[in-house]
């Protein structure tokens, strides 16, 4: 693939970032639960699905979620760039981390991908910013001391862009979505652990999607 300047990354990005007001934070557990999470998070409104590599079968519900109709398949928990690559061969359309290293940021670079990296502190984001990008998550969003952290640390970064994600729930996710520099959030809260319900996934996910930003 022949990598994009940074400046049309992050319109890609941002493309996915604006596609719902929430991004579903997903930990597959069976491969069987793939299909019936996806079709049950797009029905009620939310495409843009990160499919977290925490268990075996991440890489394989990526593929099998893409088939989805309307489905914009990411994948989170990208710690390396193996963990890149992998991503990107199962169809990947963007990439989630929840920190930013320079080997991780040069590989996205390379391969041409959107990708979301992970900042906490001023620091973080300066160092994505030096890199060339500028829509970032803030992880973890809650622990990293809320809504008010975000508004300080954005005040003089202003290129940067964010979607709070770790403790963010279906209470606080309007307190977040109201600041200037949030474009969405994640979080998981649609879809509880255990066998899928597709009726209740849809509906948390019809919730989320009417939230205000
Ligand atoms: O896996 C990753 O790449 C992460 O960075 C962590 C996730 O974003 C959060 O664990 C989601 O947090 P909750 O919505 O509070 O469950």
């Amino acid at each position: 693939m022949t990598a994009m300047p940074p400046l049309t990354l992050s319109a890609a990005v941002e493309k996915v970032m604006r596609l719902a007001p929430v991004i579903p934070v997903l930990v597959i557990e069976d491969i069987e639960h793939a299909l019936p999470i996806a079709e049950a998070l797009v029905a009620g409104g939310l495409p843009a699905l990160e499919v977290t590599l925490r268990t075996e079968c991440a890489i394989e519900a990526i593929r099998i979620m893409k088939q989805v109709p309307g489905a914009m398949v990411g994948a989170g928990t990208v710690l390396t760039p193996d963990d890149l690559s992998r991503s990107l061969d199962a169809g990947a359309e963007f990439i989630v981390s929840p920190g930013l290293t320079p080997t991780l940021g040069q590989a996205a670079l390379d391969a041409g991908v959107p990708f979301l990296p992970g900042t906490a502190n001023a620091s973080d984001v300066m160092l994505a910013l030096e890199m060339g990008f500028n829509r970032l998550k803030f992880f973890p969003a809650m622990a990293a001391g809320g809504p008010p952290a975000l508004k300080a640390i954005s005040a003089p970064l202003l290129a940067a862009k964010f979607c709070p994600t770790g403790g963010v729930t279906p209470e606080n996710a309007a307190e977040w979505l109201a600041l200037d520099a949030v474009l969405c959030v994640g979080g998981s809260w649609m879809v509880p652990k255990g066998k899928p319900d597709a009726a209740k996934i849809e509906a948390a996910a019809r919730v989320a999607a009417g939230l205000a930003r």
